[in-house]
């Protein structure tokens, strides 16, 4: 995995700009995401992880930086013909599979909405055929192509919402927590089935969630957020291994722990944002503390999560 598919440069999503109520949803921002990888983005709720995978795909013009999908600018002027293509190459799993379907159309006209839009079927019959194909890749079955929405589980809906989003043969796949409203039975059995698609597919993934629980068995890479700002972004064991970050540890005392001996001693820990009491116009930014292991911080700060980082190692 050495070849970029996404470069993320300084992004920035701001809303209500220069109003009272103005949102500094994503504050400038960098990353790259890998072809054929999983990026997982976490954080809590409100720390502007939809909205950076909502800019990343266009839903949002960014206020600023830069977004480059496979080297062209996503954000840049493009002819109607450009940016059909980037909307195929360019597909969304939402969170709620049920407000993201529309109940009043069969589950063949749902899936086949990309179909019909791209032009990817000659006949009725081959979009019908093609439709039955991804019902089958995803758990479900032809009988379902006549059916509502209503009429499926949660877990259901959301394989319907993957097999929509793989109807067009789209390249990245931005997963906006499309877990969280599943039951914990379930969640597995949906991830399990994403990286299934990934490898057979060579498909590279943004896979959003508030928490590091699940996302820790789909990611290769996982990066954290915290109030509009990429605050750690490391390979996926090394950040349960070492978390560098006051706010990554934080965010790692609070999973649960199967084993009850090691739940009882568990220590949640709060993070403080004021611990960093940083002075005018210090230097804060993304820094290398092993290959690939990146923390938001302060030159002083850096020595100290060094010193820690390797008496641990
Ligand atoms: N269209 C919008 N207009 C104004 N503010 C917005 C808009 N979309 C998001 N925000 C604000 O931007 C911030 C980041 O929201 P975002 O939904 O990206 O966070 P999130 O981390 O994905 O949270 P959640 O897990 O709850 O979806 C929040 O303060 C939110 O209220």
């Amino acid at each position: 995995m050495t070849e970029k598919l996404l470069e993320v440069k300084n992004l920035k999503q701001y809303f209500n700009i220069g109003k009272p109520k103005e949102v500094r949803a994503v504050d400038d921002i960098s990353f790259d995401i890998y072809k054929g990888e999983t990026l997982g983005l976490v954080g809590e709720s409100g720390c502007g992880k939809s909205t950076t995978g909502r800019t990343l795909i266009r839903l949002y013009n960014a206020t600023g930086g830069e977004v480059l999908y496979d080297g062209v600018n996503v954000h840049g002027k493009k002819s109607g013909k450009e940016l059909k293509e980037f909307n195929q190459k360019m597909q969304m799993i939402f969170q709620d599979p049920y407000a993201s379907l529309n109940p009043r159309m069969k589950i063949s006209d749902i899936i086949a909405e990309g179909i019909d839009i791209h032009g990817l079927a000659k006949s009725p019959k081959e979009r019908l055929e093609k439709v039955y194909k991804l019902l089958e890749t995803v758990g479900l079955n032809k009988e379902h192509a006549n059916r509502y929405p209503h009429e499926f589980s949660g877990g259901q809906r959301q394989r319907i919402g993957i097999a929509r989003a793989l109807a067009v043969e789209p390249e990245f796949i931005i997963a906006d927590e499309p877990i969280s409203a599943l039951d914990v039975s379930i969640q597995a059995q949906v991830v399990n089935l994403l990286k299934k698609l990934q490898k057979e597919r060579e498909l590279t993934y943004l896979f959003i969630a508030h928490d590091l629980s699940m996302v820790k068995y789909i990611s290769d890479r996982i990066g954290v957020m915290y109030f509009g700002k990429l605050v750690e972004l490391a390979p996926a064991d090394d950040l349960y291994r070492n978390p560098v970050h006051p706010y990554t540890q934080s965010l790692l005392s609070a999973i649960p722990l199967p084993d009850p001996e090691y739940e009882r001693s568990r220590k949640r820990k709060a993070y403080r944002p004021d611990i960093h009491q940083y002075e005018d116009g210090e230097d804060v930014r993304m820094r290398e503390i092993s290959p690939g292991h990146f923390v938001n911080c302060s030159e002083k700060e850096f020595e100290q999560y060094k010193a820690n980082y390797n008496h641990k190692k």
